[in-house]
């Protein structure tokens, strides 16, 4: 078995005049989660919706654990699991039936009770879908994607009306998913998820990929200057050095004890995101 799950090379697609995708590269090793952040309509859902097989490329080469969405058939599909950006529809069956039903579909699915506690809706599994949150519908969504225990999982913007607590479950979720060797890549605006769930980051924009790497070195992060601050009765102070334990040094030498309100901070996942998204469009 190959160690890639997701090859794309030169991928292309427009709709009409639009070009939504336009020359991205793509290598997704087995067991990573691989997260794709850009704005809006830089072409993140297109590129998810062909390696799912749901929409046709214009060009370019792609392969999915070892097939081209574009012919695959029934038995590559039952490896793979979604969890869409549009929710699934709302009906009048409780969460426990639906699982329960959608687990027939798969191969061999994992126990529709274990995902229903899996997904934190232990206690809403007798509730009519319709009758639920937004969040808790989400969650479903969530469980109907892992449910036929799939090797590689697609996750477009998956914790979208997520409480805080929500979303801290749904992480360890993943977390868990990645440690049985899942493979996951996943859609997102949250930078603090990228950060928390992420083994390497892609940045697209205008249907380009402008960055490629480890969240916390992703365009030079690691290297990038830190900012010393302090406070002294003057006011607040801050300097930008690339020898930060330097000037704490020199610092902790003009104060009697500790240096007032002191912090370094190196530019975050979301500073290098933002830079990045200006340079290029
Ligand atoms: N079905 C479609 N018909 C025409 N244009 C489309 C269609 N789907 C997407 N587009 C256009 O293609 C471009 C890429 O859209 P896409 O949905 O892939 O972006 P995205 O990165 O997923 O955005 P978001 O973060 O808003 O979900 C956008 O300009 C969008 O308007």
């Amino acid at each position: 078995m190959s160690d890639t799950a997701v090859r794309v090379r030169e991928l292309r697609k427009r709709y009409g005049d639009v070009v939504a995708i336009d020359g991205v590269d793509l290598d997704i090793a087995r067991g990573e989660v691989f997260a794709l952040l850009g704005p809006n309509g830089a072409g993140k859902t297109t590129t998810v919706e062909i390696l799912e097989g749901h929409r046709r490329r214009d060009a370019g080469e792609v392969s999915v654990l070892g097939e081209d969405p574009g012919v695959a058939g029934r038995a590559w599909r039952s490896r793979l699991g979604m969890v869409l950006q549009s929710a699934t529809d709302a009906a009048e069956m409780t969460v426990r039936e639906m699982v329960h039903h959608y687990a027939h579909y798969y191969p061999r699915p994992r126990d529709p009770e274990h995902v229903i506690e899996l997904v934190g809706l232990t206690g809403k599994a007798d509730a009519r879908t319709r009758n639920l949150s937004g969040g808790q519908r989400r969650r479903v969504d969530v469980a109907l994607g892992v449910l036929g225990n799939p090797e590689l999982l697609f996750l477009d913007e998956p914790t979208t009306g997520f409480d805080p607590e929500a979303r801290r479950q749904f992480w360890s979720l993943i977390s868990r998913l990645a440690d049985e060797g899942t493979t996951i890549l996943l859609t997102t605006h949250y930078l603090d998820e990228v950060e928390a769930l992420a083994n390497r980051v892609g940045v697209i924009v205008q249907g380009k990929v402008v960055a490629l790497g480890e969240p916390s070195t992703l365009a030079g992060r690691s290297q990038a200057m830190a900012t010393v601050s302090w406070t002294t009765a003057d006011g607040d102070h801050s300097v930008k050095t690339a020898t930060p334990t330097q000037v704490v040094a020199e610092l902790s030498g003009q104060f009697d004890g500790e240096i007032p309100e002191l912090t370094v901070t190196r530019p975050s996942l979301e500073d290098v995101y933002l830079g990045l998204i200006g340079d290029h469009s």
